[in-house]
């Protein structure tokens, strides 16, 4: 169980007139993870998940506020933590210098782990993220998706028990993107819990058991995806009004045909998403 409570980071920076003054990024955040959940940070550019990730995986002191693992506390037993946690970072920092298996080498040496013990535990995760037959080549010769599954196993390296993810899949496209969710709940299905963040609606309605959705630094909603969407309605009618999309929110399909039926306009109807969640509780998109 992960347990963040009253989480508070400020940052300082130049206002306008020049003057030093403190920012509130992350902003009284508590949340529980359950063991063996996937759990989604979603929110747009600048809502602070990657600072909170930052202070989850001790990389980044909080102001204010607890951080919980089962019983451990961050500012105490940051050792025996770092053994429980694995770290997949949104900027790819591989060694350029060294092979596929050299950088899973390094890492695994910086987890002091024995010579027999390297040796089984790096051929099983190259085969686990179907990169076996590039264990020689330089990672500079992978592909983009490549080397999100190599940071992937790199993480995995010591058997974590929680792992991050920060924006997993970000720049990769459709298909690639599909095999690194596959890999997450092949993970999930081993008992690995997950938090991840994303600003792709689509990623956490995939992959999330439960999403929290972060604005400024606040944590503004936080459930199943399922029961986010049902929230703001299960079905949406859209149709173009003067000059922009308009829509409404129903919650059974009946209701919202027998609206459709009432608008002087081409009609469509779906199922709510996330992104329709986000637009009604901030008034803009997650993508901007
Ligand atoms: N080291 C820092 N010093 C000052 N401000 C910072 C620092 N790191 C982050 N911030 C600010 O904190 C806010 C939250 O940033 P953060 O990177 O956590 O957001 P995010 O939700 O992860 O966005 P993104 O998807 O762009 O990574 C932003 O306004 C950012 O400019």
């Amino acid at each position: 169980m992960i347990k963040i409570e009253g989480l508070v980071k400020k940052y300082q920076h130049k206002n306008a007139q020049n003057k030093n003054e403190w920012k509130t990024v992350v902003n009284d955040l508590n949340l529980h993870i359950e063991p063996g959940e996937i759990f989604g940070l979603l929110g747009p550019n600048g809502a602070g998940k990657t600072t909170t990730i930052r202070m989850l995986t001790m990389l980044t002191q909080a102001t204010s506020g607890e951080i919980m693992y089962n019983g451990l506390n961050v500012k105490h037993d940051q050792e025996a933590m770092k053994a429980l946690i694995g770290v997949v970072p949104q900027q790819i920092n591989f060694d350029q210098d060294l092979t596929v298996g050299e950088n899973m080498e390094l890492h695994a040496r910086l987890h002091h782990m024995g010579k027999e013990n390297r040796r089984q535990r790096i051929a099983e995760l190259l085969e686990y993220v179907e990169l076996s037959d590039r264990v020689n080549d330089n990672v500079r010769l992978l592909s983009g998706g490549m080397k999100r599954r190599l940071l992937i196993a790199r993480a995995l390296i010591h058997n974590p028990k929680i792992l991050f993810l920060d924006e997993p899949t970000v720049a990769l496209d459709p298909q690639v993107r599909r095999r690194i969710w596959d890999l997450i709940r092949r993970m999930h299905r081993e008992d690995v819990t997950v938090l991840l963040t994303t600003h792709y609606i689509e990623e956490a309605e995939h992959l999330c058991n439960r999403v929290a959705i972060l604005n400024k630094g606040k944590l503004i909603a936080l459930d199943s995806p399922k029961a986010l969407c049902e929230r703001v309605g299960r079905y949406v009618v859209e149709w173009d009004a003067l000059d922009e999309r308009d829509f409404r929110f129903f919650m059974t399909r009946e209701a919202a045909a027998e609206f459709a039926a009432t608008v002087d306009a081409a009609t469509t109807i779906r199922r709510s998403n996330l992104e329709d969640v986000f637009v009604e509780l901030t008034g803009r998109k997650v993508n901007v």
